[in-house]
């Protein structure tokens, strides 16, 4: 079990680094992680809700996504509390105090949930969250040492060196443990160091003198693994791998800009394009950093009122109201998508205790949030292409176009028509009438190789810049669960762990 010195130490990817070295090994290996505090969720095949995290693992194991891998999930939406998933469906929205008196039936179904993976496969691999040793909250864990304790598991504390003051973390960590709960730590890994590792050596002989713990490796920091990020955490600090590439691109020839919003959900559904040569895809807050950009994409959002009335605040609404004026490509998904319409109505409370706003008033679409959620897996065309796309929906508002789209007050909307269909006729995201402005409900929908080549190309075009034509990053993250397995083989002492859980 991966467990952290504080979060984002980097225990997802050693966890999916682990499942691919196992499968790789010949072992049946599932990832676990009790409990997720995320945004970025994703829905299985039999339409349940899980962490993004255990996704990219269960592709590193060679399994399908499967809720009992996440059997709990919180997603926060300020106002009214965290919404609580638990074994792929929505609980309720509770604030922390019920959630505390909630979380013995939440470890009961961890529990149930681990055991029924744990009968399955030879060896899992369990992540924690945040860190063991945040003793405000250890009275009521059921996501770290809990777990662990419940698992017997071996774990490995993983501190982030590149944030300092690593040592005093660990033994920090390892001095608030209970002993027995000091017992399951088999060893420290060091992640996202740079520089020569050989200058770490003096401080190993002192760890396991002071703990009786050795560190088992040092892992390199890399941006370029080109994994999907866990939470927004890192997309916040400016870490995801969007935001890191872009650095190195400001000048690619198409400008995506990502309005950075407070309940920003389901951010993965940037990564394909991050990866193509042609795309700078960057985060913007302020109206300036929507200036240059040949498209603004609104994206998820796990409180669409409230985001909405951040882009208000911001002068943000303003500036996608008069790019789409000026012909800028705007692109709103799911939240985003409910936002570019002329109303939204949340008359349950769901989201927040705004029960109605104006939006964007950029497509003649209006939205009303119900209590249930949608949560499917979707194939659809994209009718301008006839492209195949395909993607997942989480949400809980319905979005219908005006029967008479003259009725609308907003200067900006005019007719639209439909730009995505599902295989069974239902309408999945419509488009202005220059097909410039357009909205879906599928997360992942520049997935597709070919329609985002061809959307690209279509945006190339228009800039007089030659289309490409070819798929040219094709989005596949198979090699880099490779690429990743490889490293953390080469940088952990992996056989001594595999050794401490009686593997040979
Ligand atoms: N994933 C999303 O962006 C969800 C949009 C909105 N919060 C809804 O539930 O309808």
């Amino acid at each position: 079990m991966f467990q952290g010195t504080c979060s984002n130490a980097g225990k997802s990817v050693l966890a999916a680094a682990f499942c691919r070295m196992l499968r790789q090994d010949g072992f049946r290996v599932a990832p676990f992680k009790a409990q997720n505090m995320s945004l970025n969720s994703f829905v299985t095949a039999d339409g349940l809700e899980m962490g993004r995290a255990q996704v990219t693992q269960a592709q590193a194991a060679g399994l399908e996504p499967d809720v009992r891998m996440n059997p709990v999930l919180l997603k926060p939406s300020s106002d009214v509390g965290s919404q609580v998933i638990v074994m792929g469906k929505p609980v309720g929205t509770m604030r922390v105090g019920e959630y505390v008196r909630y979380k013995p039936t939440a470890f009961q179904a961890a529990q149930r949930a681990y055991d029924s993976l744990a009968a399955e496969s030879d060896v899992i691999v369990l992540e924690g969250a945040g860190s063991p040793a945040e003793i405000n909250l250890k009275a009521h864990d059921i996501v770290n040492m809990a777990m662990a304790q419940y698992a017997g598991a071996a774990v490995v504390l993983v501190g982030d060196i590149d944030r300092g003051g690593v040592f005093a973390s660990l033994v920090g960590t390892m001095e608030l443990l209970e002993p027995e709960e000091r017992e399951l730590v088999a060893g420290y890994v060091l992640n996202k160091f740079r520089g020569d590792a050989s200058l770490l050596t003096p401080a190993y002989e002192f760890m396991q003198q002071r703990t009786g713990r050795t560190v088992l490796g040092v892992v390199p920091h890399s941006d370029a693994l080109g994994l999907p990020e866990e939470d927004s955490v890192s997309f916040k600090s400016g870490l995801a791998p969007a935001c890191a590439r872009f650095a190195d691109r400001k000048c690619a020839d198409i400008a995506i800009a990502v309005a950075d919003l407070p309940h920003i959900s389901n951010f993965t559904d940037g990564d394909a394009l991050a990866g193509e040569p042609d795309v700078s895809i960057y985060r913007a807050r302020t109206p300036d950093e929507l200036a240059d950009a040949d498209v603004i994409l609104l994206p998820g959002s796990k409180n669409t009122l409230a985001d909405l009335d951040w882009l208000q605040a911001t002068g943000m609404a303003g500036a996608v109201t008069a790019a789409a004026a000026r012909g800028v490509e705007i692109v709103g998904i799911c939240g985003g998508f409910q936002m570019l319409g002329a109303t939204i109505a949340d008359p349950h409370g769901l989201e927040s205790d705004r029960l109605s706003a104006r939006g964007l008033g950029l497509l003649p679409v209006h939205t009303t949030m119900g209590r249930d959620k949608t949560l499917v897996r979707q194939s659809a065309v994209h009718l301008d292409t006839e492209e195949p796309v395909t993607g997942y929906e989480i949400h809980h508002g319905a979005t219908a176009l005006e029967n008479d789209s003259a009725s609308t007050d907003h200067e900006s909307s005019g007719p639209a028509h439909t730009a995505f269909r599902t295989e069974d006729g239902a309408v999945l995201g419509y488009a202005s009438r220059g097909g410039r402005v357009w909205g879906t409900y599928l997360h992942g929908v520049f997935d597709a190789d070919a329609f985002r080549r061809r959307w690209l190309d279509t945006l190339r075009t228009r800039k007089n810049l030659a289309p490409i034509r070819t798929i040219v990053a094709p989005y596949d993250i198979e090699p880099a669960l490779d690429r990743l397995a490889d490293l953390v083989r080469q940088h952990v002492d992996w056989r001594s762990l595999y050794h401490r859980i009686g593997l040979r």
